[in-house]
């Protein structure tokens, strides 16, 4: 803090809760935080780390400083023995996407998902030394959604017991793949299995991509960068790569081989592993993914929230100070909703990791049972934050009025580097409908005598829901989280009936469902909002504590939940889940949260613990030193080097000229 001084002092002074532990609660658990809190600090005071210039470096250059920092930072790993989540913390921390994420995130997964025990032991110790680097190679040109349409093939020869992997078009091209344009050395390609004229679906296999020796492309491969991306330095640290392959041969092992396996004879044999668990990979990081929401949004919410109280605009009295804009009721109701979703995705974030780690227990004991709600959780959770978190971004960009444009306010670097959010690990629709059709067969199996499990038990008690009748007859009634619940329930339950009912009426179904997506994604929408909200009174059972901390959470739950009411409002009154008036009442007690949360909200973002290196914001700093440091940096810009700009003597004076010689 420049001189010690705290701008936000009196804000921080206005707390009502212990903000400490509400940084354990946010963290997770002590453990967490402490490891959090340490690895932050030590990226925050290394110089190396620092970003100071990333949105004015020409690609090269910003590339070159990318692999930098990724192999100093392995080189801190390593010299300091930091665990495996210490040093996956490290990366996050350092903030700048790089190939390593694809190496740690996708590759590994990919082997330990998808290999066989023998190709684990094999490949895992080499990519856990980095020896070699992968990338995850799925995306065509042609095709990324349509897994199915992919046209990479890999053709098995008994002669030399090898595949042979082409890219028989120019459409069958890999496109996209991060880590792959310039660094990796190895790929987890998805490739149509063909063996002895037959086609055997899609299956990953493990290619060498670029020689050891030297990096140059191996014998038969067609290898680079596909050009620049959204915004300046963001997402384009990271060398999103295009491959054609020409009649590559692999061994036959190196086929990841835990769901089919192909003999020496070239017969193909299925284990009783589930072909799904061939998108295993994309489940694993649709779920880190939700996690990953909750830093980006908060990231955002706190830049606005503390720019918003040192910021002031009209009202002065007297000569007093001006109104701070946080104030403002229309701030608080366009900012608060945002800091409560923050809080919300962080916790159903937290549930899903849960969800997905027991998953992982149960496949390896042969267990698939949950991997259709799994697919169903991920996959509708990983939409709905990230389509929330990139609105809510440009959102808080908007909060900070004109200074929210700079880029030294960090909001357009993190927009840009978190709006593919919506489109990678499965375009935001296209998942949707994942879901929708599984909400459909749920539907459709009602009264079978299956009972629906996991977050589609509430349809369980389906005749309930469709009579029943929201009693709330004051504002306060809508504080009750079980009077809530059923409201969501009774919302999500009466949507996907709706469609259900219509899609019946369509002699094929298949015509039904494309002609109804639109809707069925509103039902989706609807079934995922309730499992946000549901985790949210479900954390709230739990012993949390600290002097308010459960206190506070309860409000932003609040928060949370009636701000979607009164959002969706349009939902709930034609299901006639509420009436007009309790709607209106929600909307009363909306209110009554906003009060509640303003004295609170600088702590509330204090309790992510982040650093001012992480937030990488002049508008967010801690100390709340913005004016100064604002216009300090202004005069950092390369623009400002010269006092007469190059290009005035060939530009600038001409017409200059030409304007004084018109008018003589
Ligand atoms: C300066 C600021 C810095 C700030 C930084 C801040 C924040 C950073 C934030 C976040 C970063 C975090 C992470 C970054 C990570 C990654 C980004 C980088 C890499 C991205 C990689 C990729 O994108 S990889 C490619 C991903 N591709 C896709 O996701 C493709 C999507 N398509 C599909 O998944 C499928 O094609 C499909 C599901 C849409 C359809 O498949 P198909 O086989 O045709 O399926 P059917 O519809 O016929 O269904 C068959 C049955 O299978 C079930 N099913 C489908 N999918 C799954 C599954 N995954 N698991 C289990 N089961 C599945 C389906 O339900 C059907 O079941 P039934 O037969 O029972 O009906
Ligand atoms: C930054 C970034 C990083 C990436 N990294 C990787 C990587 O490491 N490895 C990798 O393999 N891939 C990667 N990808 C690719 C990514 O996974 C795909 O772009 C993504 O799956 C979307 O597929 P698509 O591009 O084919 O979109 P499309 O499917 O072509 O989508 C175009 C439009 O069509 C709509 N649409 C498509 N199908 C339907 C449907 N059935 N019904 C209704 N609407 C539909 C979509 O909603 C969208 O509006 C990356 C992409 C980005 C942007």
């Amino acid at each position: 803090m420049e001189g010690g001084v705290d701008y936000l002092a009196d804000e921080r002074k206005k707390a009502e809760f212990d903000v400490q532990q509400m940084k354990i609660v946010w963290a997770g658990s002590h453990h967490t935080f402490e490891i959090s809190d340490r690895i932050s600090k030590l990226v925050a005071n290394d110089p190396a780390f620092s970003k100071d210039e990333r949105t004015m470096l020409p690609r090269k250059e910003l590339f070159k400083n990318t692999l930098r920092k990724a192999s100093y930072a392995w080189k801190r790993i390593n010299d300091l023995h930091l665990s495996e989540e210490e040093a996956s913390q490290l990366r996050f921390y350092v903030d700048e996407p790089a190939f390593t994420d694809l190496h740690w995130g996708m590759f590994i997964p990919a082997i330990k998902g998808q290999g066989t025990d023998e190709q684990q032991k094999k490949w895992l110790p080499l990519a856990y030394k980095m020896q070699i680097i992968g990338c995850y190679a799925q995306t065509e040109l042609g095709h990324g959604s349509n897994v199915q349409g992919l046209e990479t093939t890999a053709t098995f020869d008994p002669q030399t017991d090898e595949f042979v992997i082409h890219s028989p078009t120019l459409t069958s091209s890999k496109w996209w793949p991060g880590g792959l344009g310039k660094v990796s050395t190895h790929g987890v390609v998805y490739a149509r299995l063909i063996t002895d004229g037959q086609e055997h679906g899609i299956h990953g296999f493990i290619v060498q991509l670029r020689r050891l020796e030297d990096h140059r492309p191996l014998p038969g491969i067609i290898i680079g960068d596909i050009g620049m991306k959204f915004g300046n330095g963001a997402y384009n640290t990271m060398d999103n790569g295009v491959l054609r392959f020409d009649h590559v041969r692999i061994p036959r092992d190196q086929m990841l081989m835990r769901v089919s396996q192909v003999t020496r004879d070239g017969k193909v044999v299925q284990s009783d592993v589930p072909r799904q668990l061939v998108y295993g990979t994309m489940v694993y990081v649709r779920q880190t993914i939700v996690q990953d929401a909750s830093c980006a949004l908060s990231r955002a919410v706190c830049i606005a929230t503390r720019y918003s109280a040192v910021r002031r605009q009209f009202g002065s009295h007297n000569g007093g100070p001006e109104t701070q804009v946080i104030d403002y009721k229309t701030q608080q109701s366009r900012l608060f909703p945002l800091l409560a979703s923050a809080y919300a995705f962080r916790f159903v974030g937290e549930w899903l990791k849960w969800l997905y780690t027991d998953v992982t227990q149960r496949l390896q004991a042969n267990d698939f049972s949950t991997l259709p709600e799994a697919h169903a959780c991920t996959a509708g959770l990983k939409s709905l934050t990230t389509s929330v978190t990139a609105d809510g971004i440009e959102e808080c960009r908007k909060l900070c009025g004109g200074h929210g444009y700079l880029c030294t306010s960090g909001l357009p670097e993190l927009f840009a580097v978190y709006v593919p959010a919506c489109t990678y690990e499965g375009d935001n629709i296209v998942l949707m409908l994942q879901v929708a059709r599984i909400l459909m067969k749920t539907v459709s199996q009602l009264g079978s005598g299956k009972l629906p499990v996991g977050t589609m038990a509430y349809m369980g008690r389906i005749e309930h829901l469709l009579q029943y009748r929201c009693n709330v007859q004051k504002a306060e009634d809508w504080l009750n989280p079980a009077i809530v619940l059923e409201a969501f329930e009774a919302r999500a339950a009466r949507m996907s009936v709706s469609c259900a009912k219509k899609l019946s009426k369509f002699a094929n179904p298949e015509e039904g469902f494309a002609e109804l997506s639109a809707d069925l994604v509103e039902a989706v929408v609807a079934h995922c909002q309730l499992i946000v909200v549901s985790k949210f009174i479900e954390k709230l059972q739990q012993d949390i504590p600290g002097k308010g901390v459960k206190q506070q959470l309860k409000v932003l739950c609040g928060v949370y939940y009636l701000f979607l009411l009164h959002k969706h409002q349009g939902d709930f009154l034609a299901t006639s889940c509420v009436t007009p008036k309790q709607a209106s009442l929600a909307n009363d007690q909306l209110r009554v949260l906003y009060s509640q949360v303003r004295p609170n909200a600088i702590a509330l973002v204090d309790a992510f613990n982040y650093t001012d290196h992480f937030l990488g914001s002049i508008l967010g700093r801690y100390d709340g030193n913005v004016y100064p440091k604002l216009y300090e940096a202004a005069w950092k810009d390369p623009l400002n080097d010269s006092v007469v700009p190059d290009g005035y003597h060939q530009y600038i004076r001409p017409l200059l000229k030409q304007q004084r010689s018109a008018k003589l």
